[in-house]
């Protein structure tokens, strides 16, 4: 029998489907449970009702300065040359700040101003004025007075006016629960054995973490295989237990994708399908009146769709309005292409350079989780719009700090572990400073470099002419601007084999045989002019190697590669191959560096990095690695 599948889904825009959604479910209704709590416990919490002040304060007169009360009346006349002389308990009484002032006194002079004759007389310069530093009776509130208004979000100053209005009690309401429902027969606990074929749950542990951020109380149930009872009967348990439910996976078109199936049945789906790129499958279905969203499977997906529909609902759940994301505007490194179909959501990496903020976007894969971690943003680009020239300006939703960005030098170009490491002891030795990698090649990084792009440009090109590394390159493109070398450190490229070395590789010349496969590094890697250079010098046609074609933008995805058996060898570091657990037939040394500006090593961020560089914990945690020499490591090469 041919198996069931949901083909057909609508394409409405975000927008509308977000409106029609929730304009369906009468979602106040939902959460109009309240408890009442100490005034103290209200952090977050929303006000049910308007409170106002059940007693003044300060509920007594009082001095609002160490020194003296006096009768304003009796301190007329006092000058520098017509000093006043008054006793102690008939003209004045010693008062501190805060303290009681009874009848008859009605002004309080400073300890400061006055001078004490003995211990029964002081000496008074100028006369006080009636109620001179005394708060009154409900001078900060006053009784009856509104301290916070109902649908309010209790912040630590309203507490605070709340005790000093002597209340004690609020009511709020109570926070929305949220039922979070896992499925897949794939997915298995983290604990659990791995095998191919199995993924680790971790998008419902995800979504737990975001409801709490959302001032929510998350349920997480188990995982549910793929049967449909089993999902509809979980479905209905957790719209009993919770106001608001998520079912992740099986939104789509696969044969065991049952979640919309079982949401038609128990109650209605009011849209499935969605014009947003991640996000295009989710389902938003009312089941007993309550709401159900059918979250996508993949990662990204997953949290872009419930920032578009959970968010808003569990806000509304929780009588707050939502918050709009903080935003700013950048200009794009490079061109991005988008389709008429959908609105797409990139996300994106930010970077000061040269006071200019630069968004460079980052990996579409709905599955890179990665790619939301390194996000500084997100760049939404619209469905009529097909895309955006690089150097555009745009305006990108902010995921981190503006001073998180701002403090983040900017790193363009060729990738190795040892950056990674940097990046790592950067941010320990300096706790406020970042490191940002994009990895792009090397003549991605010089790139990058003339476009004032980046802080720094880590980069090994070998002039095949010289056979010097880097130094060349800078002069050839980078000659109309002022840089300087950072030396980095010397490395061991050589060619990356499957464990046991099955097929026997012993150097370049093996490349060509037919049963060998390679893969390869992307154009501009100075790994790829590596390769080049030695082809070249043994006679090989880049026609003749099998996988010349297939490019890799990392030595650890190479790596990655011929450890999950898809090629047999490829060209990488040594340290690479040894994380993969791979053979390793070494090729050459060299130099890989940091290209920076001169006026750059003025800038803090880049004097840390110095440092970091030179600091002996980074250089044994290098050395450890293998495959490094490190002896000039920090050295400043003025081009
Ligand atoms: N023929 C079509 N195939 C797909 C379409 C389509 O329109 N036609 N849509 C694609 C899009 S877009 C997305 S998004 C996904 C949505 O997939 P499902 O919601 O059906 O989810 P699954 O297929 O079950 O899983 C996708 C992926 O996510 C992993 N996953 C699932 N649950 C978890 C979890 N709790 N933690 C971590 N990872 C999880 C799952 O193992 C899969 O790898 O469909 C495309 N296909
Ligand atoms: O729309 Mo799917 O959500 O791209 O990955």
């Amino acid at each position: 029998m041919k198996e069931k599948r949901n083909i057909y889904l609508t394409n409405i825009p975000l927008k509308e489907a977000q409106e029609t959604y929730f304009s369906r479910v009468d979602i106040l209704n939902l959460n109009s449970e309240t408890e009442v709590v100490p005034v103290r416990e209200s952090l977050d919490k929303v006000s049910v009702s308007p409170i106002f002040a059940r007693k003044s304060s300060p509920n007594y007169n009082a001095a609002a300065m160490d020194g003296v009360a006096v009768v304003a009346a009796e301190t007329y006349g006092a000058t520098e040359i017509n000093p006043l002389r008054l006793k102690r308990n008939s003209g004045f009484e010693f008062i501190n700040t805060g303290g009681h002032i009874k009848e008859p006194y009605d002004a309080v002079i400073m300890i400061e101003d006055i001078v004490e004759i003995d211990k029964d007389w002081i000496e008074i310069y100028e006369s006080a004025n009636l109620w001179q530093h005394i708060r009154p009776i409900g001078e900060d509130i006053v009784e009856g007075e509104l301290i916070i208004s109902a649908n309010h979000q209790i912040r630590p100053v309203d507490i605070g006016a709340l005790l000093a209005g002597q209340i004690k009690e609020v009511e709020v309401y109570k926070l929305p629960r949220v039922g979070i429902i896992p499925t897949g027969s794939e997915i298995i606990d983290v604990s659990e054995e791995m095998t191919a074929g199995k993924i680790i749950e971790s998008n419902a542990s995800m979504f737990a973490a975001m409801i709490k951020q959302y001032q929510a109380i998350p349920k997480r149930y188990p995982v549910v295989v793929d049967e449909y009872n089993l999902i509809k009967e979980q479905v209905l348990k957790a719209v009993e237990e919770n106001q608001l439910v998520v079912v992740n996976a099986g939104s789509s078109a696969g044969s065991k994708d049952y979640t919309v199936d079982v949401l038609r049945e128990i109650g209605e789906v009011v849209i499935h399908g969605v014009a947003t790129k991640p996000g295009k499958p989710v389902i938003l279905a009312i089941v007993k009146g309550k709401p159900v969203v059918g979250i996508p499977g993949y990662p990204v997906s997953a949290y872009f769709t419930f920032e578009f529909f959970v968010k808003p609902l569990v806000a509304k759940l929780n009588h707050r309005p939502l918050q709009q994301p903080t935003t700013l505007r950048a200009y794009l490194s490079r061109r991005v292409v988008s389709s008429l179909k959908y609105e797409e959501y990139i996300r994106i990496k930010l970077g000061l350079v040269n006071d200019k903020m630069i968004a460079t976007p980052l990996e579409r894969g709905a599955g890179v989780t990665m790619s939301l971690v390194r996000a500084d943003g997100v760049l939404v680009i619209p469905q009529q719009s097909e895309g955006y020239e690089g150097g555009t300006e745009v305006e990108v939703q902010l995921l981190k700090s503006t001073n998180e960005i701002q403090n983040t030098i900017v790193s363009i170009g060729s990738h190795d572990l040892v950056m990674d490491l940097l990046s790592d002891q950067l941010h320990y030795n300096h706790n406020n400073i970042y490191l940002s990698s994009a990895h792009v090649g090397s003549l991605g990084g010089i790139m990058a470099m003339k476009k004032g792009e980046c802080h720094i440009a880590p980069v090994h090109l070998l002039d095949t002419v010289s056979g010097n590394y880097n130094e060349a390159y800078v002069k050839r493109y980078l000659n109309d601007q002022q840089i300087a070398l950072i030396k980095f450190v010397g490395r061991s490229q050589g060619l990356m084999l499957k464990g046991g070395n099955p097929k026997g590789i012993k150097g370049i010349k093996d490349l060509q045989r037919p049963e060998v496969t390679f893969v390869n590094r992307q154009r501009g890697a100075g790994t790829r002019v590596l390769l080049d250079y030695h082809l070249s010098k043994e006679e090989i046609e880049s026609s003749q190697i099998q996988g010349y074609e297939r490019e890799m933008t990392t030595h650890m995805a190479v790596a990655a590669a011929i450890a999950g058996g898809t090629a047999d060898c490829g060209l990488g570091i040594y340290s690479a191959a040894k994380a993969m657990g791979l053979d390793f037939i070494p090729i050459a040394w060299e130099d890989y560096d940091l290209l920076v500006t001169q006026e750059a090593l003025k800038d803090v961020k880049i004097l840390s990095l110095l440092e970091t560089l030179k600091n002996t914990e980074y250089i044994k945690k290098i050395e450890a690695l293998g495959g490094y020499k490190t002896d000039r490591i920090g050295e400043i090469i003025i081009l």
